[in-house]
């Protein structure tokens, strides 16, 4: 699914309760932006917030939505500079229900840099669709029997895991009702976005201040 170029007119963020505390792996490979240009997501329009202005760190929440809903009002997240003064868990429930209709089963795939909030964010969204919630990480350590990714990467490289990833990615996009958590680096692989295409994208964005971090001014 192509989308035109996301807007950004507001900074929305949101503050989650944290449910987990984040995992740090040894390896991390930077978000390719130039990826992001090339499949930049469609922003659908969200109706106003009460929105207070903050000074730094944010988090945006971008998503890209399968032209068949054209003509619905789905929201959208757009992004700009301001905050929101409730819990972010509540919102995102909220917008999940409202484009529930929309997805006719379709995965929603989440992609950001490590930390960036895809795992906690994909459980409430999850659980507001009525929607499995899969890491893609977890299901490549699965397939590779039980190996951490870490030691994956240590033991077999980044190739290997890419190549596991990617067939992850495969075999998910086939499968309806997932909100699946993409690893940090899945948007390397062209490939990989053929595979995410055949669902929603939901792109998180994060500053670099507020990755892998509960207490950003972001999420308060
Ligand atoms: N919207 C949010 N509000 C509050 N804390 C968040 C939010 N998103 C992520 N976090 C916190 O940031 C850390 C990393 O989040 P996580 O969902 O594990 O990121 P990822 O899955 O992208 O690596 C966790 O400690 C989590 O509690
Ligand atoms: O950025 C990356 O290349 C990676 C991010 C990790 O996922 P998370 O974003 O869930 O930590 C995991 O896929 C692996 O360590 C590679």
């Amino acid at each position: 699914m192509e989308a035109a170029a996301c807007g950004s007119a507001l900074q929305f963020s949101t503050w989650i309760g944290s449910e987990k505390k984040g995992r740090r792996r040894n390896s991390f490979v930077g978000f390719n932006h130039r990826c992001r240009k090339e499949y930049s997501f469609e922003v659908i329009n969200l109706d106003e917030l009460q929105l207070k202005s903050v000074s730094n760190g944010r988090r945006r929440i971008h998503m890209g939505i399968p032209h068949s809903c054209k003509g619905s009002k789905a929201p959208t997240l757009e992004s700009g500079n301001c905050c929101t003064s409730f819990d972010g868990r509540w919102f995102l429930k909220k917008k999940a229900e409202e484009v529930a209709s929309c997805l006719d089963g379709r995965c929603i795939f989440l992609v950001g840099m490590m930390g960036s909030g895809k795992t906690t964010v994909g459980k409430v969204l999850s659980e507001a669709l009525d929607y499995a919630f899969v890491d893609s990480d977890s299901f490549v350590e699965q397939a590779v029997g039980g190996t951490s990714v870490a030691q994956i990467f240590n033991q077999c490289g980044e190739s290997f895991f890419r190549d596991y990833e990617s067939e992850a990615l495969r075999k998910l996009s086939l499968m309806p009702q997932q909100v699946v958590a993409t690893g940090g680096g899945a948007v390397v692989r062209p490939v990989n976005w053929k595979y995410m295409k055949q669902g929603i994208s939901v792109f998180i964005e994060c500053t670099s201040g507020c990755l892998g971090k509960e207490n950003c001014c972001c999420r308060n």
